[in-house]
């Protein structure tokens, strides 16, 4: 094949669309292959469309379509199944783009890489709260101010950029794991290097494990600040062996983390922090294509009164320009106006660069992906098909892996890793489920405890799992409110446990699929015999008042007299008057028959309750 053939085929089929596109191929004889791949976006194409693809007059698909038994015209959709049995019979190949996400429609740039040039690395801090992150954001900041811009510095756009050694470092102002695993979770993957800060007087804390623990997942390479040296009870060298317990070794020490010590106040060490940030950026090789559309995630949005809609995003590749069309998430627009984060109006963004953006229909929210596409209609209707989609979706609320449907999950091959985040009482019992846990993996699924941590399961704990598929193990704690809804939201799984060997057992019969739903008793209903007939050879009947709730034919019931249960079964029949019926609501009357129980009284009461399949509490 032709070089510039090859090219166009990797164009217009990147690799993992292509495998999509191939799964649903119908089964069964194909005609001959021909080289020339079509694409189709979406889920139908209209006749004329299909035939300008290929290059035939609609007349001869019209033609075709009858002879299949598809009576169409011109501007008719037809599906992609039908497309693709037409375009096969032209000899074409269907590449079908799919993407499942909710922020798609747009179609991805494949760059050239002659086009692609260095680009600023993007740089995240975080850290346990109270060890200077917010202080080290302003004090590399203001360091970097230059007498011109001294005004400047007020501008707080949510990202600021520093030049060292001639060298641009993007700096993101929103500092802290939660904001940087919240964007992660909604697909953003902004940060180059992440900075964890570490206060030489307090050393490695929970947060601080978090932060490491979340980078990780990420595969975002940490570069270690010492903060506060200038304090009398600094102590790096604890900070550093407290560090290499949690797995980063120090190079002084061997390892690959780079420590530097520092002081956000005196502002020592500040230069050696950039050097080896830039350092750590080479390595990484950071290329874009400054010349194409541009692309980025917005870091921060808001209503302004005076303004509109304003949303603050880092352009990652490409270069965004006044009057370009944007999509962002489900917003549209057009771009108005930019400001830098010197609070400068710019005409033109590029990569890695953050700047405010005037002009969107809507605010968009952190962590969505934006980008200019080519006009405003193209802009206007890919935010209304996403807005669409998104609809759609949230009915079919998709799921998360969880433990009740791991298997079928391995077994289709979503599944190789199974992420988890253990939350306990002790750090003893974090470790001792994390040494067993991963013992379960096996050839096919490899087990892996990617944060553990003493307290509450929290919201950050479900954006962590949300973001890396992984599923939540409590011991002896309990979510907090926030993580609850946050759960239930990011359809993540909460298993909650008191006993350690429940929570191997239940991860270890997921994984063979052998795991039995857990049911949990909901009252539905209270009702009062009123009444008894014996009819022979049926059984006794309890003509009975729905005093609360209801009763359905599938309840189970409680006999009760005297406040003591005397029985409990399955319902036989229910019935109002002669016939049989499906639920009886409160305040009505009915008759009912108690399976293999005939012993039922006047004056008890009888509770319907039904089975429901819950979050296992063990
Ligand atoms: N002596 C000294 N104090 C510092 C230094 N860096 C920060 N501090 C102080 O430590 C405290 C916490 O600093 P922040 O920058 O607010 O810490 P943070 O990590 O951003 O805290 P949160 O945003 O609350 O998580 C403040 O009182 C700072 O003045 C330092 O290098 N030396």
């Amino acid at each position: 094949m032709k070089e510039k053939e090859k090219l166009e085929q990797k164009v217009m089929a990147p690799k993992q669309k292509k495998d999509k596109a191939e799964v649903q191929k119908p089964a069964g004889s194909q005609p001959p292959k021909q080289v020339k791949p079509i694409e189709i976006h979406g889920d139908t194409i209209s006749v004329k469309d299909l035939a300008m693809k290929m290059n035939k007059s609609a007349g001869e698909l019209i033609k075709k379509l009858m002879g299949l038994g598809v009576m169409a015209t011109i501007n008719q959709e037809v599906d992609v199944e039908t497309a693709e049995i037409l375009a096969n019979e032209f000899g074409f190949e269907v590449d079908i783009k799919v993407d499942e996400s909710t922020y798609d429609f747009i179609e991805e740039i494949e760059d050239d890489p002659a086009d692609l040039v260095p680009r600023p690395c993007v740089v995240t801090v975080m850290g346990h709260v109270d060890h200077g992150k917010t202080s080290l954001l302003d004090a590399i900041r203001e360091s970097n101010v230059t007498a011109s811009e001294a005004g400047g510095i007020t501008q707080h756009i949510g990202a600021y950029q520093v030049v060292h050694d001639g060298k641009k470092i993007t700096f993101l102002d929103t500092p802290g794991h939660e904001a940087f695993t919240a964007m992660r979770a909604r697909g953003a993957q902004v940060t180059d290097i992440a900075i964890l800060v570490v206060a030489a007087d307090d050393g490695v804390m929970p947060q601080t494990v978090e932060a490491i623990n979340h980078s990780k997942a990420a595969e975002v390479p940490i570069i270690v600040a010492i903060n506060k040296i200038d304090k009398p009870d600094a102590r790096p060298e604890r900070v550093m062996q407290e560090l290499t317990e949690h797995g980063l070794v120090p190079e002084e020490w061997g390892g690959d983390t780079i420590c530097v010590p520092v002081s956000a106040k005196t502002r020592e060490g500040l230069e050696n922090l950039l050097e080896m940030i830039l350092l750590v950026a080479e390595v990484q090789e950071l290329k874009a294509n400054p010349k194409r559309l541009a692309k980025g995630t917005v870091i921060e949005a808001e209503l302004d009164k005076g303004r509109g809609p304003v949303a603050t995003v880092l352009v990652q590749t490409g270069t965004l320009k006044i009057g370009d069309s944007i999509v962002a998430g489900t917003a549209h627009g057009k771009v108005r106006a930019m400001i830098d984060d010197k609070g400068r109006r710019v005409k033109k963004a590029g990569p890695s660069t953050p700047v405010e953006v005037l002009g969107l229909s809507d605010v968009p929210q952190a962590g969505d992906i934006f980008h200019a596409v080519k006009d405003d209609k193209t802009a206007k209707t890919i935010s209304e098909k996403r807005l669409a989609k998104k609809r759609e979706e949230e009915l079919k609320a998709t799921t998360k892996v969880s433990l009740d449907d791991l298997f079928k999950q391995i077994q289709e091959g979503n599944v190789k890793e199974l992420n988890i985040i253990i939350k306990a009482d002790v750090q003893g019992s974090i470790e001792a489920l994390k040494q067993s846990l991963m013992k379960l993996s096996t050839d096919e699924v490899r087990v892996n405890a990617i944060h553990g941590g003493v307290g509450a399961i929290t919201e950050t704990d479900i954006m962590l799992a949300s973001a890396s598929n992984a599923i939540v193990i409590g011991f002896n704690v309990r979510p907090d409110a926030n993580a609850r809804k946050a759960a239930e939201t990011e359809k993540v799984d909460i298993r909650l446990y008191r006993v350690i060997y429940n929570a191997i057992e239940d991860v270890k019969a997921a994984m063979q699929g052998l795991l039995d739903p857990e049911f949990k008793e909901v009252i539905i209903g209270r009702l009062e015999v009123r009444a008894i007939f014996k009819v022979s050879k049926v059984g006794t009947i309890a003509g009975c008042y729905v005093a609360e709730g209801k009763i359905t034919r599938n309840a189970q019931v409680r006999v009760i007299r005297d406040n003591i249960v005397i029985h409990e079964g399955n319902l036989g029949s229910l019935k109002r008057f002669k016939d049989d019926v499906k639920e009886v609501s409160e305040g009505y009357e009915c008759g009912i028959m108690i399976e293999n129980y005939n012993d039922i009284q006047e004056g008890d009461v009888i509770e319907a309750f039904i089975m429901e399949e819950v979050t296992r509490e063990l």
